[in-house]
């Protein structure tokens, strides 16, 4: 079976085990991400959330079982994981800081149409600043432009990883606009330590500890739940926790 119905998971990983020069980062991780919305991939620092995005784009030598809606991707090079549709958006953004915004979104262009007009809608303030520099935008305009870049192109599956680090709260509200926005139409992966934006935007919340998977079930429920998100990311009080 190559396609999913809307009940399947367009991700499935299945015993993910990672490794960066040898050591382990991801240890026999397993879980889904849901075949729309956003779906949250939570853990303290350091626990292995980049690694675990990483190791499902073949970034870094991982073992274990992965299926894109019904597709195994754990053998593929990472371009073919790209082809296959997986749009990624990394933690530090990589545009490219001597090209223009338009050479940045025109680079990433991947399908015969791209589509520049969602960009656009999504985006107005990169198009208003399409012939700047990259490299002398804001990091939340530069944050855009990451988004941009792979929303451009369709995709089955985004995998973002901490868009709003580092952003001041207004830009905060303005990716998560965006992310919503993206989420009617593509499944999200995504890393983020600001629990009110996944409050905002997650359907379904993966934590990891240790390494390992503690937590995979409802975004709500995990929220609602001090006692859990103290033990595993950290967080004092539900109620002040972005
Ligand atoms: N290039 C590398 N070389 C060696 N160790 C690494 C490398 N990249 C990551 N690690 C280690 O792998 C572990 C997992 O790191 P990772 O970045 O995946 O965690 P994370 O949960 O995304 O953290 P954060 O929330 O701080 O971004 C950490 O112990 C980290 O030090």
């Amino acid at each position: 079976m190559s396609e999913s119905s809307p009940a399947q998971p367009i991700l499935t990983v299945r015993g993910l085990t990672g490794r960066i020069a040898g050591q382990l980062v991801v240890e026999d991780v397993s879980f889904d991400v849901a075949a729309t919305g956003v779906t949250a991939l939570l853990g303290r620092n350091g626990v292995g959330k980049t690694s675990t995005i990483r190791s499902i784009l073949g970034l870094i030598d991982r073992t274990g079982e992965m299926s894109l809606a019904g597709t195994r991707i754990d053998r593929l090079p990472t371009h073919r994981i790209v082809q296959l549709g997986v749009g990624y958006v990394p933690e530090d953004r990589e545009v490219f800081g001597g090209l223009t915004v338009a050479e940045n979104l025109r680079l990433a262009e991947r399908d015969r149409s791209p589509r520049r007009d969602e960009v656009r809608r999504l985006f107005p303030d990169l198009h208003d600043r399409r012939d700047q520099r990259a490299g002398t935008l804001s990091g939340g305009q530069q944050q855009m432009v990451s988004l941009g870049r792979a929303l451009v192109n369709e995709n089955r599956l985004l995998l973002v990883d901490e868009p709003t680090k580092g952003l001041a709260p207004k830009i905060v509200d303005e990716v998560a606009v965006a992310l919503a926005e993206a989420a009617k139409t593509v499944p999200i992966l995504l890393v983020e330590q600001n629990l009110a934006v996944i409050r905002a935007l997650a359907h379904r919340a993966v934590v990891l500890s240790g390494g390992r998977v503690v937590y995979d079930g409802e975004a709500s429920d995990l929220l609602d739940d001090e006692a859990m998100l103290r033990r595993h990311l950290g967080v004092h009080d539900a109620g002040e926790a972005a």
